[in-house]
């Protein structure tokens, strides 16, 4: 599959753990302001290849360049400086914070001090700070989370809560948006909105995203490109309805069912 003018290159990346070769050697280009997806049955190696790009994990061997740049085991801070940022599967917010509180918090261009007069004195705020004020409601409304936003985030279901673990990241529009099973724990109605909100960000804000999901609808909603993993390996790549007619990806899906059967 060629992509020109790619965001995010990884040339044959190894990892391993003990004897186990988690990474055996991946390729993946993903392109600019396009959603790709990684697909792969447990175990195959796409979490560790998500840790191994966003700074988690330092790859034994390979490569891995971003807008053109080496950046092969660069700590997370640098690379969020650089706008790659991620989710995990399991959310961490703030929870004695309220929803739209986590939201303001998670800029980091704004001192705290001057945060808080957005609680405190709203009417002393200044533009710059309004702006974030109406950037948190938008996100808010986009994510259906706008009923919620007094709420205090250790309240949220799971679903909502890894809605709001994407919305922080969203306050300063990353350049690569990296989410690990975003729709796991969502209802069909989150589910609708989050394919919504990626796409929306793609389209309108530019943004690059890379998704592992196990929902296939929820895949086929969201993505031009998908990569298949099996064993440390890309054994497939290209446009989703293409690859899900891959004979070797049906296999190894259907093989993997029958081993666990
Ligand atoms: N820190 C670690 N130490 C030892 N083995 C690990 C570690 N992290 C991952 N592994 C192993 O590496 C292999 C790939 O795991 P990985 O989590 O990347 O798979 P995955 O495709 O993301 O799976 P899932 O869909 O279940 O999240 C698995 O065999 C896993 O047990």
């Amino acid at each position: 599959m060629t992509t020109p003018n790619p965001l995010l290159e990884v040339k044959g990346v190894v990892k391993s753990f003990g004897q186990l070769r988690a990474l055996d050697g991946v390729d993946m280009v993903v392109g600019r302001g396009k959603v790709t997806g990684l697909i792969g049955p447990n175990g195959s190696g796409k979490t560790t290849l998500f840790n191994a790009v966003s700074g988690f994990l330092e790859p034994d061997a390979g490569t891995v360049l971003f807008d053109g740049r080496v950046v092969t085991g660069a700590p997370t801070h640098q690379l969020a400086r650089m706008g790659l940022k991620r989710t995990f599967q399991n959310t961490a917010d703030f929870t004695d914070m309220s929803v739209v509180q986590n939201l303001l918090t998670s800029v980091r261009t704004v001192p705290g001090e001057r945060l808080s007069r957005l609680f405190t004195s709203p009417r002393q705020i200044s533009v710059s700070e309004r702006s974030l004020l109406d950037r948190a409601w938008i996100l808010l409304d986009r994510l259906g989370l706008t009923e919620l936003a007094n709420a205090r985030a250790g309240d949220l279901s799971i679903g909502q809560g890894r809605l709001l673990q994407i919305a922080r990241l969203l306050m300063e529009p990353p350049s690569l948006l990296m989410l690990d099973e975003p729709s796991s724990g969502l209802n069909p109605d989150d589910q609708h909105r989050l394919s919504t909100t990626v796409r929306q960000l793609r389209d309108i804000e530019g943004v690059t995203v890379l998704v592992i999901e196990h929902n296939m609808s929820f895949m086929n909603a969201i993505s031009d490109a998908l990569y298949v993993m099996h064993d440390g390996h890309v054994i497939a790549s290209g446009p989703p309805a293409e690859v899900i007619r891959d004979p070797l990806v049906i296999e190894t899906y259907l093989g993997v069912r029958r081993a666990t059967a």
